[in-house]
C-alpha cells in the first residue's frame, strides 16, 4: 500500500461564479497528523466538506487508499474507513456517554435483529464502549447523560463515538472551537493518545494545536495552497504572515 492515505488532485468547488476551492493538491501521509489552516474564508470548511464527500467536486478528484472516491457518497467512504468527527449535536443529549458510545459500535457493526437477540452480543459491546470511555478519560462519566457533561467533555465524548467506528482516517473540524485553555488542553492529549495506528486531518483555528500535533501543516488563502510543511517552516513563511496578518513581510521588518 502507498504511504499516501488521501490524496486530493486539483481539486476546485465553485459555488455559482465564486471559487471557494481553487485547483488544490493535497497528499496526506498514512499515519500523520495533517492540518489545515488559514484566515477567515480561506476554503478550509469547503475543503473539509470535499474530502468527507458532502460536498461535489466542481472538478478534480480524490484518491483513497489507490481508488477513486470522487463520486462516492458520505456513508460509503464510512464504512471504507473515513470517518468524520459527528457535530456536538450528533450526540444523543438524552443518552448516557456510555448509550452514546455503544450506538456508534452498533453503527459500526450494522444493526441486525438477530444480533440484537444476543445478550452476550450486548455485553461484549457494553464493554467495547466502556473501553473507549476510557481512552478519552471519560469512564467515570459512562452513566451521565450527554446534556449534563461539561462542553469539553462533550467533545471527548463526541470523539469516543467516532472512535467507535474504528476509522482508518479521521477527520476533525475544529476539535477545539469554542474551548477555555483546560478543554484545550484536555482535546489536544486525547487526539494525540488517539492517533496510534490511524491518520488525522484536522481543520483548526487554533496555532497552539496545531503547533502540538500537527506533522504536516497546508495553509490555505483564498482558496488556493499558499504554503505547506512543518509548524516550523510554514510559521516563519513571509506569506503566511502575511496572509494572517494583512500585512506584507517588509511592512512587518518596518515595523520591528
Ligand atoms: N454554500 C456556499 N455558497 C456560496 N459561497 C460559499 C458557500 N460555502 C462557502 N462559501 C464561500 O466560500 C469561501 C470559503 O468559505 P469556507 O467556509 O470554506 O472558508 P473557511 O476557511 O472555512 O472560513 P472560516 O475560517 O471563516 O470558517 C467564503 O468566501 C464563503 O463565503
Amino acid at each position: 500500500m502507498s504511504d499516501i492515505i488521501l490524496e486530493a488532485r486539483n481539486l476546485t468547488k465553485s459555488f455559482g461564479g465564486f471559487v471557494a476551492v481553487n485547483d488544490v493538491n493535497l497528499r496526506i501521509e498514512r499515519g500523520s497528523i495533517h492540518a489545515i489552516i488559514g484566515p477567515n474564508g480561506a476554503g478550509k470548511t469547503t475543503m473539509f466538506n470535499l474530502l468527507t464527500k458532502f460536498h461535489t467536486p466542481t472538478s478534480g478528484s480524490i484518491r483513497f487508499n489507490d481508488t477513486d472516491i470522487t463520486n462516492r457518497k458520505p456513508a460509503e467512504i464510512a464504512n471504507m474507513g473515513i470517518v468524520r468527527s459527528f457535530q456536538i449535536s450528533a450526540v444523543f443529549p438524552h443518552l448516557t456517554a456510555l448509550e452514546n458510545v455503544r450506538l456508534a459500535l452498533q453503527r459500526g457493526l450494522g444493526v441486525s435483529y438477530h444480533f440484537w437477540r444476543s445478550q452476550k452480543m450486548l455485553s461484549d459491546l457494553d464493554a467495547q464502549a466502556v473501553a473507549r470511555l476510557d481512552q478519552v478519560g471519560l469512564k467515570s462519566y459512562a452513566h451521565t447523560r450527554a446534556v449534563e457533561l461539561p462542553y469539553g467533555r462533550k467533545r471527548a465524548l463526541e470523539i469516543a463515538t467516532t472512535l467507535g467506528l474504528e476509522p482508518e482516517l479521521m477527520l476533525l473540524d475544529e476539535p477545539t472551537q469554542g474551548m477555555g485553555t483546560e478543554d484545550v488542553g484536555a482535546v489536544t492529549e486525547l487526539i494525540s493518545r488517539v492517533r496510534e495506528g490511524r491518520t488525522i486531518v484536522m481543520v483548526e483555528h487554533n496555532l497552539g494545536v496545531v503547533a502540538e500535533l500537527a506533522d504536516t501543516i497546508t495553509v490555505l488563502a483564498r482558496g488556493e495552497v499558499l504554503a505547506e510543511g512543518p509548524y516550523s517552516e510554514v510559521s516563519r513563511n513571509p506569506q503566511v504572515m502575511e496572509a494572517y496578518m494583512g500585512v506584507s513581510a517588509e511592512e512587518q521588518e518596518e515595523e520591528a
